[in-house]
């Protein structure tokens, strides 16, 4: 919404989704730090019992929730989602547009059918913004057709990681979009550095000319009918999670042997890593999206515990299995251990000082070489 714009007395909720690792948290990280005065209200949907997106979310204090624990589609009933919008439609929280992100594996008409069949009465349906991943598109698309009806419902559609894909490649991307049937304006992006105001426009669209091109509940009653085994061929049937916490810190050597050698169908990884002496001053988020793996290190906060966590999502997956490999990443280290003095090695610390912290630091190479250089995923 623009500042000058009167105040709609219904809050638009947008749905924001996109398959695995197509960048809606980054996206939903850059909406929010321009969000230009508005007050933007998030929920996010992750899939897997730790909230690793809520953690990666800088939302606004106090308006940002988190269903965690499954996929939100396939919550048996709206209630919890009811719950969270009234506590964020109450007047108090002053918010201009609420975006839901779904988890990666939620079927974006289910959630645009729960907000259509919602009865709170501050909230009008926003619209639907599918976040694609250009250069895993074709890949996605082979293993999951119904991609293509996500692009059809969508009312914009994020051409993510341009950086990644070739001209070719996006304007192939492009027709396919065309092909779905859908209107849908296609906007690329690297970063998901979209102008918000294309999505709070979505969220604000009048309900005039542009009705076509927004689901109606009607439109979503008749495909539910059409679709004959109904949760069937949700994306995330054939999906499983792994999730894993540890206080003890990672061997940076075992963790890179088990990324390096992780298994075709484990198609994503989220999380944060501690490597201990390796790197005491610095969690590293880790993301792999396919066979595309990245390191973001952030400085602990003060009093956070330096504890990893990591969610594994993929089909055909042995779960007890990487479990059980993950479990051997670990060290035997006491966090805060040795190497947690001065020269300790890290990002932008100064070298080593001892023959112990050379070798912390010789182990840490491997993580180095995904570490995300400065620049690429500046706001
Ligand atoms: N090269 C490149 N990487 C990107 C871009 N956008 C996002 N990424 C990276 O892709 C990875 C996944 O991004 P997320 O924003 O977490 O994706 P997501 O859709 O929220 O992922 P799920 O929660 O698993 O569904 C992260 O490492 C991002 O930094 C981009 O435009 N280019």
């Amino acid at each position: 919404m623009s500042p000058s714009s009167p105040r709609s007395p219904q809050i638009p909720v947008v749905v924001l989704a996109g398959f695995l690792g197509s960048g809606k948290t980054t996206l939903l990280n850059h909406l929010l730090r321009h969000r230009a005065g508005n007050r933007i209200g998030v929920v996010v949907n992750d899939f897997g019992a730790i909230e690793i997106d809520a953690m990666t979310v800088s939302g606004q204090v106090g308006s940002t929730v988190s269903l965690g624990g499954g996929c939100l589609c396939c919550a048996v009933d709206a209630s919890e989602l009811d719950t969270y919008l009234e506590t964020l439609t109450r007047p108090a929280a002053r918010l201009d547009v609420i975006v839901i992100e779904a988890s990666g594996l939620a079927e974006p008409q289910e959630l645009v059918r729960m907000i259509l069949a919602s009865d709170n009465p501050h909230i009008v349906y926003g619209g639907l913004v599918e976040v694609v991943d250009a250069a895993e598109f074709e890949a996605t698309r082979q293993r999951h057709p119904e991609i293509d009806r996500h692009l059809a419902v969508a009312d914009l559609v994020v051409l993510n990681k341009t950086d990644r894909a070739g001209d070719a490649e996006c304007a192939r991307i492009r027709q396919a979009v065309t092909d779905s049937g859908s209107t849908a304006a296609v906007v690329p992006a690297t970063y998901g550095r979209i102008d918000p105001e294309l999505l709070l426009d979505a969220a604000l669209r009048p309900d005039g000319d542009e009705k076509a091109r927004q689901l109606t509940f009607e439109d979503l009653y008749l495909e539910e009918r059409a679709e004959e085994d109904g949760h069937g061929d949700h994306l995330h049937t054939a999906y499983e999670s792994v999730d894993f916490a540890s206080d003890a810190p990672m061997d940076p050597r075992r963790l890179m042997g088990f990324l390096d050698s992780r298994p075709e169908g484990l198609y994503r990884i989220k999380g944060y890593v501690g490597f201990g002496a390796g790197d005491p001053d610095n969690a590293y988020g880790v993301h792999a999206v396919g066979r595309f793996l990245r390191f973001t290190p952030r400085p602990w906060t003060r009093g956070e515990p330096k504890r990893t966590h990591l969610v594994l999502i993929g089909s055909g997956i042995d779960a007890p299995a990487l479990r059980k490999e993950l479990e051997s990443c670990r060290t035997t280290e006491e966090p805060g251990g040795p190497g947690t003095g001065p020269g300790a090695p890290g990002v932008g610390t100064p070298g080593p000082e001892t023959p112990q912290d050379a070798a912390h630091e010789r182990a840490m190479w491997g993580v180095l070489r995904y570490v995300q250089q400065p620049g690429d995923d500046a706001a």
